[in-house]
């Protein structure tokens, strides 16, 4: 399948038959996150109570985990719904945030990878870097080093874990072993506005609900956020307007 019929399969998939995708994600970005996936045909539900996410991962065609506000019932409750995933051969992507930032990201994040590992982990390039152990530039939720800095990180991970990874940036890579692709669309203001790479492991998400291929949805996933990047960008005047116009040019992707 060419590039181009990936990217135009994928979306008519996620538009005609509109895939359930189970987050559990954190408080800073729920809202923004269920409106992308909404916005690019796909069907979110939230979900994090210890006594559904199992029937939630039954009924769902996905499963996006992100660790961005951790606390110890909704860990139990990440696992739970990732072994579940794992059980039932559902797709399960995983966003480390913060990965490195403090031990409980990081022992919380090896946690989840050993006892179900992710079929797609998506990050920026300090969290890669914590995950495979190289070095430890995580400040916050934010990224201190360029994308390209990771991708030696990301080999190693995909290799040891036989899954795709993501490093996201101004260069997104999308690394399965040794085959890597790149996406360099996208906008300046991405990274001014909280969620965008939460944003990006949801859509992925969807595209993994529609699409077997980890490594082929992975790298639509992020074409999308890239083109959708690139057109909000035409008519934002800062971060604010740039989120609006971006829901909007997603929903009119073709
Ligand atoms: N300088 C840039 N130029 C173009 N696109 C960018 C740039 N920085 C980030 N992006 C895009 O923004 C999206 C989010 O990536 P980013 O690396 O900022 O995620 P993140 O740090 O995990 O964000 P968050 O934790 O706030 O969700 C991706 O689609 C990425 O391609
Ligand atoms: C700012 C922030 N803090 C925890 S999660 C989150 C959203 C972006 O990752
Ligand atoms: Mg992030």
């Amino acid at each position: 399948m060419s590039k181009t019929n990936a990217f135009k399969n994928i979306l008519n998939s996620i538009k005609n038959t509109s895939p359930l995708v189970h987050n559990i994600t954190n408080y800073v970005v729920m809202n923004n996150t269920a409106n992308a996936l909404l916005a690019v045909g796909a069907s979110p539900v939230m979900a994090h109570a210890i006594e559904e996410v199992e029937d939630i991962v039954s009924i769902s065609s996905s499963l996006v985990i992100n660790m961005g506000t951790l606390s110890e019932k909704w860990i139990d409750a990440m696992l739970l719904a990732a072994k579940k995933a794992k059980t039932l051969n559902k797709p399960f992507v995983f966003d480390p945030v913060g990965v490195g930032a403090s031990k409980y990201r990081s022992e919380t994040a090896q946690r989840i990878i050993n006892e179900a590992t992710p079929d797609i982990i998506r990050g920026n390039a300090s969290e890669i870097m914590a995950l495979a152990q190289l070095t430890n530039s995580t400040k916050g939720v934010d990224s201190t080093v360029s994308s390209d800095t990771a991708v030696v990180a990301a080999e190693k991970l995909s290799k040891e874990l036989n899954n795709t990874i993501v490093i996201s940036g101004a260069t997104d890579y999308i690394v399965t072993g040794n085959t890597i692709d790149e996406v360099t669309d996208g906008s300046a203001l991405m990274p001014k506005v909280t969620g965008m790479g939460c944003t990006a492991t949801s859509i992925i998400g969807a595209c993994i609900a529609v699409e077997p291929n980890y490594h082929v949805a992975a790298t639509v996933g992020m074409q999308i956020m890239g083109k959708a990047g690139n057109l909000a960008e035409k008519s934002a005047e800062g971060p604010g307007s740039f989120q609006i116009h971006f829901l909007d040019v997603l929903h009119q992707l073709k």
